[in-house]
């Protein structure tokens, strides 16, 4: 479990984090979201006690990570995939890591098997391409076997198969009770990957929801199908739904769940062909909801409709 409480982090005058509350749970991947300069690699790097808080508190385990005693066991991190000696190989930069933190050398040659490195493991990373090196990030969060990781932006440059390899990645460890943080841009691969999401803008809280409720909340209503698509919208709208009409006996029905549609409709003895509730993508809930809240948020660029 991570716990952010009332955190709030300034640089100077610029406020980074604002009183932020959340809660990450374990079994889940919980995504975290946010424009450009929300916040989140601050909150990231606060929990895992690379910066101080101004105030409130980070907890991971419900201790602060600076009071952890073999924290690469109970934390993981992949925060900067750049972040390494470019002189060493993988299998150098693990041993080292493994060390540093009490753990054999049985456990690197595991962790490079399964971050797909281990034909690589003598060559120097400072060679390695940038989905490599994200590999090897993995790789070294994973050496303690923690259970809870916390990723920034990880599949940055990998390949499909390393955006597909990540996201299996993080669905076996959340099966595995792991608490798991993932921050990214990308909304698609945030639908596939994560059960949570935390939306943070301007440092702070958005919203803390799953993707299905997001999805729910700006969905567009059920597009119904009828030959008799006149008599259904009288029926509905005098059910209270606000009902739009389009071509070829299609309807646009909003304020009533597709089970009441279909009572309303049999109890009138109305013929349906179709019926589906139309929700709205991630990507689409996700700019309403964080409209205005970016660095740059620009007239016109994702404001709600
Ligand atoms: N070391 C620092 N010194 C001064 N300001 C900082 C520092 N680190 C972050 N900030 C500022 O704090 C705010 C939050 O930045 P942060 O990097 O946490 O956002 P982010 O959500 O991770 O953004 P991105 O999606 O672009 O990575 C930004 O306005 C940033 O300029």
């Amino acid at each position: 479990m991570i716990e952010v409480r009332e955190l709030t982090k300034r640089y100077g005058r610029a406020l980074a984090v604002d009183r932020l509350s959340f809660e990450v749970r374990p079994g889940e991947v919980t995504g975290f979201l946010g424009p450009n300069g929300a916040g989140k690699s601050t909150t990231m790097r606060v929990v895992l006690g690379l910066a101080a808080p101004t105030s409130g508190a980070a907890l991971v385990g419900g201790r602060p990570y600076t009071s952890l005693r073999r924290p690469a066991r109970q934390v993981g991190a992949l925060l900067d995939a750049g972040a390494l000696h470019p002189g060493r190989s993988a299998l150098s930069h693990l041993r080292w890591l493994a060390r540093e933190n009490g753990i054999g050398d049985a456990r690197v040659a595991q962790v490079l098997e399964q971050a797909g490195l281990a034909g690589v493991a003598r060559r120097r990373a400072g060679g390695f391409s940038l989905g490599m090196k994200q590999r090897l990030g993995i790789a070294a969060a994973l050496l303690g076997d923690p259970g809870i990781l916390l990723f920034d932006e990880p599949v940055n440059g990998l390949d499909p198969d390393g955006v597909r390899w990540i996201r299996e990645l993080m669905r076996e460890m959340a099966a595995e009770g792991r608490t798991i943080l993932l921050s990214s841009h990308l909304m698609s691969e945030m639908e596939l990957t994560a059960d949570r999401l935390i939306i943070i803008g301007r440092g702070r809280l958005i919203a803390d929801t799953s993707v299905r409720e997001l999805a729910d909340r700006f969905g567009q209503g059920v597009l119904v199908r009828s030959p008799r698509a006149a008599d259904l919208a009288e029926v509905l709208t005098g059910a209270g739904a606000a009902v739009a009409s389009g071509p070829a006996g299609c309807l646009s029905v909003s304020g009533l769940e597709v089970s009441d549609i279909g009572d309303l409709a049999a109890r009138h003895g109305i013929a349906v062909h179709e019926m589906s509730p139309r929700g709205a993508s991630l990507e689409e809930a996700y700019l309403r909801l964080t409209a205005g809240s970016g660095d740059h948020a620009a007239p016109g660029h994702g404001t709600a409709r």
